[in-house]
């Protein structure tokens, strides 16, 4: 543990009673504003925080289209930003322990702002001082009831997790978002909610915006994940935190393990156990006491995704990649690349923050088709758009599958990838759980790709014109600052040519 044991916020309160926040005013103003004065969880171009007013849009500004043309022989250095999953959880666990969490190295992308700032208006306070991010939790059970909507913006991570944070709570909770978001499904987590006691007050055909209200007294569920989801699964779990007993979520095929293993490392009483087919059955006894941490965030896989593909496919790259997590649920990607014939070397491998990271060399390849089983879907499950634009320079017929969970991403990435590949002149075969990319080595390009609000997608097809015959233009670039804000910047240094574009 880091830091000293702040008094917690929420002493006035009780987890099911209907907590109240402070009397309004100067006060209560002080639960969302930094404690030195200055706002937090602004930048240059977003909305400060405001203790009352809604939090941001993140498609009020018009649409921005962007052009990819050919790029220099890619090289240079290329340190991504943190792991988009490692940081929600970050400010979340953060706002839950008691005492004061240290993040290093978090994303400071869009989707973990809302968080930061959801986990304000429940009463945590944040602030960045230096480059290191500074929470102060209220412990399980001592969130405030918000004084307005949590918009999560562009993130389902941001809501489904969040839904269940306060899902036990006595108090109501409405959760808004953008386009995208509204039109996700979130009966997979209401479900799980409901079980436990939870009130649906509002809902729209199960989507945003959601209003809920806990239970008088929650019970602790065994619940069986019935999709790969790790948002799922987390929900579950953090659900039971305020639940008193033991929660248990089964977990048929494993996906991203960081709920589980960040949880533990706060403080919380939790077991896994894996059976020999593989089904793991996590239990998370409620009302633990957790303790701040310091955490350090690593570099995330996902968005190492954009500058490895694009290393692979532009003549002459030979790029480093710094400091990526290298947790075995995330690398499905570098595994199916390899067998493509992909040359990404792991050097220096070691430990930071409890993850395995490495940094990557990168050279450009010569690509073939592969198959990509089912089972690998949850390790890269965000990755395939970037894949697809691999399998478009490799040669030979990429097939993959046990894509269901695409199509309820920010977008159906399904749909969004095939239509964007077929548009710049590269052959594939759209299934309902699969796509089969026949790849020539060459891509056409000239094409406009629609991104349906949908970073990575955007990310993708940008990487699509870094090697195509003629340029590629993405409709809009503005939700890349989601998850990589750094990403035109830093593709361009490594010798990406990206400028503005028309979605004609
Ligand atoms: O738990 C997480 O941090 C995430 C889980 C995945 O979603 P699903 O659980 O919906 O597969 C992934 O797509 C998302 O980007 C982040
Ligand atoms: C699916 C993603 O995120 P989320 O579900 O948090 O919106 C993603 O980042 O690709």
């Amino acid at each position: 543990m880091v830091g000293p044991v702040i008094a917690k916020a929420g002493d006035c309160q009780t987890l099911n009673g209907s907590p109240k926040r402070p009397r309004q005013g100067r006060a209560a103003r002080r639960w969302a504003l930094a404690s030195g004065g200055a706002p937090v969880l602004s930048r240059p171009g977003f909305p400060s925080t405001s203790a009352d007013g809604p939090q941001m849009s993140h498609s009020a500004s018009p649409p921005r289209p962007l052009r990819s043309a050919k790029a220099a022989p890619l090289s240079g250095r290329f340190r991504v930003p943190g792991d988009k999953s490692i940081s929600h959880r970050a400010f979340m666990f953060g706002a839950m322990a008691e005492g004061e969490t240290l993040i290093d190295g978090l994303l400071e992308g869009d989707d973990v702002l809302a968080t930061g700032k959801a986990m304000q208006a429940l009463g945590a306070s944040i602030e960045k001082r230096g480059d290191r991010w500074h929470v102060h939790g209220l412990g399980v059970g001592g969130f405030l009831e918000p004084r307005h909507d949590l918009d999560f913006g562009n993130a389902g991570t941001g809501a489904r997790l969040t839904m269940g944070l306060v899902g036990g709570y006595g108090f109501t909770t409405r959760f808004v978002g953008d386009a995208s978001l509204s039109s996700r499904p979130m009966k997979r987590v209401l479900d799980p909610l409901r079980a436990i006691g939870v009130e649906v007050v509002e809902h729209h055909d199960n989507k945003l915006p959601i209003a809920l209200r806990g239970p008088k007294a929650p019970l602790p569920i065994s619940y069986r994940v019935p999709m790969a989801s790790a948002q799922v699964k987390s929900c579950v779990l953090l659900a039971g935190l305020v639940i008193p007993g033991t929660t248990v979520v089964i977990e048929p095929i494993m996906t991203r393990d960081h709920t589980e293993k960040m949880l533990e490392g706060f403080g919380a009483e939790i077991s896994v156990e894996t059976d020999s087919e593989g089904v793991r059955t996590i239990r998370v006894e409620g009302l633990p006491k957790l303790t701040g941490q310091h955490v350090v965030v690593p570099g995330d896989p996902s968005s190492a995704a954009f500058p490895i593909v694009a290393g692979l496919i532009v003549p002459g790259a030979d790029i480093v990649i710094e400091n990526v997590l290298m947790n075995p649920t995330r690398t499905g990607l570098i595994t199916t690349l390899q067998e493509m014939g992909g040359d990404i070397e792991l050097i220096d491998q070691r430990q930071s923050g409890g993850e395995d990271v490495a940094d990557l060399r990168v050279r450009h390849s010569r690509l073939r088709g592969v198959t990509v089983p089912a089972e690998r879907a949850p390790s890269m499950i965000d990755e395939y758009p970037v894949l697809a634009v691999a399998a478009a320079y490799a040669e030979g017929e990429t097939l993959m599958e046990g894509l269901e969970e695409l199509r309820v991403k920010e977008s159906d990435r399904l749909a969004a990838v095939a239509r964007g590949l077929e548009v710049n002149g590269v052959a594939c075969v759209e299934g309902p759980e699969s796509l089969l990319v026949r790849g020539t080595g060459r891509v056409a390009g000239g094409g406009v790709v629609r991104t349906h609000l949908d970073h990575r997608i955007a990310m993708s097809f940008l990487v699509l014109g870094m090697a195509s015959d003629q340029p590629v233009t993405v409709d809009d670039e503005r939700m890349i600052a989601t998850s990589f804000p750094d990403f035109v910047p830093g593709m361009t240094r490594l010798g990406a040519a990206f400028t503005p574009g028309t979605a004609a």
